[in-house]
């Protein structure tokens, strides 16, 4: 068997022009455009790259973007402050803090300072509530886009065992409550799991976002089952050996093309939601 690959740039590039369109009408009936401000610290080149590609995409699509560059040396103090001043400006939609910030910094502190009504990135604890409680609010962007690459494809859920391999705050937690939601059997691994193999041979969906390059193998990968690679590891390379897992799922999301560019294309529609709520 060799794997369908999942599409996320073509699927990526339809929710742009959508989302182009939806830019164009509130502009016509606003005469203004929606502002995504995104707020960097450090000089992560990966993240630096990942800010940019956000900017680039917002100017392409007519979304106005304001970026904060702030210095490694940042104290949560400041960049709380930063994100209140953005959460109070009635100019600014959304607000995107780049993950991950320097060690210096109460990474969730900063999140909770962003307003949930501009947190269209779905990192404060009050997004992830209405996401776990089907409240409206905005779900993490990655997460969101694993939902929309599932159902491009028409991947059943319900009842259908998912194994996610990650428990962060931003992907393998929600990616598990979407699931869920969706009446999904889901298992969360981590770190502490102890036969990793044993329960990832046992998935019909298995959603790998931990960070750790070529941690899933081929070999355990269930006949049939799909799997979505959700890891951004330098240099390109998933969390699944794509190789081997190729050979044995009926789908399978590609590192680079997978999720990655979902997952900006999902920032920017719920920028657009935002503005659309703020009027
Ligand atoms: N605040 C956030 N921080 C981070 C998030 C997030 O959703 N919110 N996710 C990741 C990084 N990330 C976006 O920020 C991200 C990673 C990778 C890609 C992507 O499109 N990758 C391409 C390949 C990269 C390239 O072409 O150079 C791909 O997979 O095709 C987009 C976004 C951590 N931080």
């Amino acid at each position: 068997m060799t794997a369908t690959l999942m599409d996320g740039r073509t699927l990526s590039r339809q929710l742009l022009e959508s989302t182009a369109e939806r830019v164009t009408g509130f502009h016509r009936s606003h005469g203004r455009r929606p502002c995504l401000a995104t707020v960097l610290v450090g000089e992560d080149p990966a993240s630096h790259t990942y800010v940019r590609m956000k900017v680039n995409r917002c100017t392409e699509v007519g979304i106005d973007s304001r970026r904060f560059d702030l210095p490694t040396l940042t104290t949560t103090e400041q960049l709380v402050r930063v994100l209140r001043d953005l959460s109070s400006d009635s100019a600014v939609d959304g607000i995107l803090l780049q993950h991950p910030t320097p060690p210096q910094i109460d990474e969730h502190a900063a999140f909770e300072a962003i307003d949930p009504s501009k947190d269209v990135d779905g990192v404060t604890g009050t997004s992830f509530a209405a996401m776990a409680f089907g409240y409206r609010g905005f779900a993490s962007c990655t997460p969101a886009a694993i939902m929309r690459l599932l159902d491009a494809y028409d991947v059943p859920l319900s009842g259908q065992r998912a194994v996610v391999v990650g428990r962060s705050a931003i992907l393998g937690k929600p990616i598990g409550m979407l699931l869920l939601a969706r009446d999904a059997t889901v298992t969360y691994c981590h770190s502490r799991t102890t036969d990793l193999a044993a329960h990832v041979a046992e998935a019909d969906l298995v959603v790998a976002a931990v960070g750790v390059p070529h941690l899933v193998r081929g070999e355990w990968i269930k006949p049939g089952a799909v799997v979505v690679d959700a890891g951004y590891n330098a240099g390109n390379v998933g969390d699944v050996q794509a190789a081997t897992a190729a050979n044995r799922a009926s789908l399978i999301t590609p590192v680079p093309g997978g999720v990655g560019p979902m997952t900006i294309a999902v920032l920017l529609a719920q920028t657009v939601d935002a503005a659309e709520r703020h009027g």
